[in-house]
């Protein structure tokens, strides 16, 4: 357990620009199909923390080339994957559910594992759906072993994707290597996180292979290469709203530069979420501004396509003026913990009033008082804190390392931000 990280406080309304590392999501996705492409690859601005490392590390466990190139690009050279191997899927639910589907290409023997928090994760329904497919594979969650056989047939397979878009996701990233492709069909409540499965298939077809995307519910991949290609990797949308918030709770202004016009990741439902909360919002060639009212109003928002933003949201709930009520994250709760249970705790832990109901949250204001806020070992519950703690005196976050996830160094950036040291002090 690492100390706890006292949050600073803001003396004022906070004025900076911040630009934010790499996407999580843009960066494994290219890294999968790198490693499955006809030739060498390169992603440039990749994201360089945990969840990719992670990534990567699994990839050359199974065989491929990953070196490091110039200005922090990743230099990726595929080659046969093969066991024996043993991947460490950390808490990254990039990893536990994109690899698999790949290492299922693979000759031998491959053992997954992960985090304590992470042993809990949904996979049946995709270790179940590689079984459909052709592959041998013990267990039904971390950890599992992947007995490869060096191809699948594949096929048409039919899985409940309510617990996560991912279970997709990863199917569709390696099933051009299968012998007859993959066609999955969705049958269950709708899938949560629907952007994260439309940059999948754009990621597909950036790099050649042929998709079909035209009925809800059904994706059909056909087989055949998968193209070489220098990757350019967009800032991550996500990490970038906590820092957005610390605009919008001091009444501040924080620009993101490097913005994209058009993107895949959910952040870009950013400018309407932050909107909603009563902040102007901007796009224009110095890149995403978000400049906070005197006072945050209360919204209803439905998530179910942007949950990984539902932490920052509740943070900005919490301090706004009037109900907040977050619908359609059911799924969340088994994101890296349970975070409709965990900011319901937090919140209420500080003196909020955070209700739990089936598929969300329900805030009422109130004022805050300082604490512990607890991470639960999620990353994003740890950004919350530190949202809070801007406009909270005595604020302090037990798990501050969990960050290290999608952010290399999410404390120094704060700090940064604020005009600060990462200690706090001016
Ligand atoms: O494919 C991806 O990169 C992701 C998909 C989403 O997962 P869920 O569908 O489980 O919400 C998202 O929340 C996660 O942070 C990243
Ligand atoms: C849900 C998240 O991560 P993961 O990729 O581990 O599912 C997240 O980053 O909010």
């Amino acid at each position: 357990m690492t100390s706890q990280w006292s949050a600073p406080t803001a003396h004022g309304p906070v004025h900076a620009t911040v630009p934010v590392p790499g996407s999580k999501s843009i960066t494994n996705r290219a890294l999968v199909l790198s490693a499955l492409a006809d030739g060498p690859s390169a992603l440039h601005a990749p994201l360089r923390s945990r969840d990719t490392a992670l990534m990567a590390a699994a990839l050359v466990a199974l065989g491929a080339g990953i070196e490091d190139g110039p200005d922090g690009s990743w230099l990726v050279t595929p080659r046969a994957l093969r066991g024996p191997a043993a991947v460490d899927c950390g808490l990254a639910g990039t990893v536990m559910r994109f690899l698999p589907p790949a290492a299922a290409l693979a000759v031998g023997e491959i053992v997954f594992d992960g985090d304590e928090h992470a042993r809990v994760r949904p996979m049946g329904t995709i270790l179940n759906a590689l079984r459909a497919l052709g592959a041998d594979v013990d267990g039904e969650a971390l950890p599992f072993t992947l007995h490869g056989k060096g191809g699948l047939p594949g096929g048409e397979v039919t899985i409940d994707a309510s617990a996560s878009s991912q279970f997709v996701s990863g199917l569709l990233l390696s099933a051009a290597r299968y012998e007859s492709g993959v066609t999955v069909l969705h049958d269950g409540k709708p899938v949560p996180s629907l952007p994260h499965i439309e940059m999948t298939v754009s990621m597909l077809r950036e790099a050649g292979v042929v998709v079909d995307d035209a009925e809800p519910n059904a994706w059909r991949v056909e087989p055949g290469p998968v193209a070489a290609r220098e990757w350019h990797v967009e800032p991550d949308l996500s990490n970038a709203t906590p820092f957005l918030a610390a605009a919008a709770v001091t009444g501040g202004e924080v620009t993101i530069p490097g913005w994209p016009a058009t993107t895949t990741q959910p952040g870009g439902a950013v400018r309407g979420i932050f909107g909603r909360f009563g902040c102007e919002v901007t796009l224009d060639e110095r890149g995403l501004t978000v400049r906070g009212p005197g006072r945050l109003t209360g919204v209803d928002l439905d998530l179910r396509d942007e949950s990984e933003l539902t932490p920052t949201v509740v943070a900005l709930a919490a301090l706004a003026e009037g109900r907040t009520r977050i619908r359609g994250v059911a799924h969340i709760r088994g994101h890296e913990t349970d975070r409709i249970a965990a900011l319901a705790a937090e919140v209420n832990r500080l003196g909020g009033a955070a209700e739990e109901t089936e598929d969300g949250l329900v805030i009422t204001p109130r004022p805050l008082h300082g604490g512990t806020w607890r991470a639960y070992a999620d990353h994003r519950m740890a950004t919350a804190g530190a949202i809070v703690g801007l406009v909270v005196p005595g604020v302090g976050v037990d798990d501050i390392a969990s960050t290290t996830k999608t952010i290399p160094d999410f404390p120094g950036m704060w700090a940064t931000m604020l005009g600060t040291t990462a200690h706090g002090t001016r």
